[in-house]
């Protein structure tokens, strides 16, 4: 298994000081900025746009930010977030007309490109598209808000993912989103992620080091 990436989802930090907020969770010891998209329109809920990708960019933050697109349709506004500085950019596939285009469309503007199945939705999506992925994300929520609960049989989903990423020999992160927690966190990583999102555990703790220091010392007893 590669090295556990731990990527703070920025919904959960404060928005009035967002750069000196993402500046302080990678101090922290954050490994990716998770940056979530939603449209109140494929969610029930509005956040924020390129602009803001833009605006951490330009604020000095130099780690990959991982654009978790909530919104439908999604190719418009690929090419804009590529060109505000994303590196991973994921979507839904019921989100999108033409899987494998708008894979090729996030590849074509030089960013890592992945698929989000939420709780509900079928892996069959994965059946055409394994060589064009490199992050399959499982939300572990129904996306649209922090701050919700781990939905267990993501648990079984993880484990069935593993396996299909690791019968199919190509280089794909799983990454997991929702409810992520220290005490779950090992669990999680034991079904088979190694990318983690976590906003509400984060941002909603006074000393970020401290939360991102535990999560690694309960991901430590599965390396070992
Ligand atoms: O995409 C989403 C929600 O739709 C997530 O990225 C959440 O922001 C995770 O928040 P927590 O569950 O960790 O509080
Ligand atoms: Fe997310």
């Amino acid at each position: 298994m590669r090295p556990f990436l731990i990527a703070p989802s920025i919904l959960s930090a404060d928005f009035a000081r967002l750069g000196e907020d993402v500046d302080a969770v990678l101090n922290a010891g954050a490994d990716v900025v998770h940056f979530d998209v939603m449209d109140n329109h494929y969610v029930p809920n509005l956040t924020i746009g390129p602009m803001v990708c833009q605006a951490l960019r330009d604020y000095g933050v130099t780690a990959d930010i991982d654009v978790h697109l909530m919104v439908k349709p999604v190719d418009r506004i690929i090419p804009d977030f590529a060109k505000a500085g994303a590196s991973i950019i994921t979507f839904h596939p019921e989100a999108s007309e033409h899987l494998d285009r708008s894979l090729q469309l996030i590849k074509e503007s030089g960013c890592k490109a992945g698929l989000v199945f939420n709780p509900a939705t079928p892996l069959h999506y994965l059946d055409h598209v394994m060589d064009k992925l490199d992050v399959i994300l499982l939300m572990s929520v129904n996306p649209g808000f922090g701050g919700q609960s781990f939905i267990p049989s993501t648990l079984d989903k993880l484990r069935q993912v593993r396996k299909l990423i690791d019968d199919s020999g190509y280089d794909i992160r799983l990454e997991v989103d929702g409810g992520v927690k220290v005490d779950n966190i090992a669990e999680i990583a034991a079904a088979g992620a190694d990318m983690f999102v976590a906003g509400s555990a984060i941002f909603n703790k006074p000393d970020y080091k401290a939360v991102i220091d535990e999560m690694r010392s309960e991901l430590a007893s599965i390396e070992s």
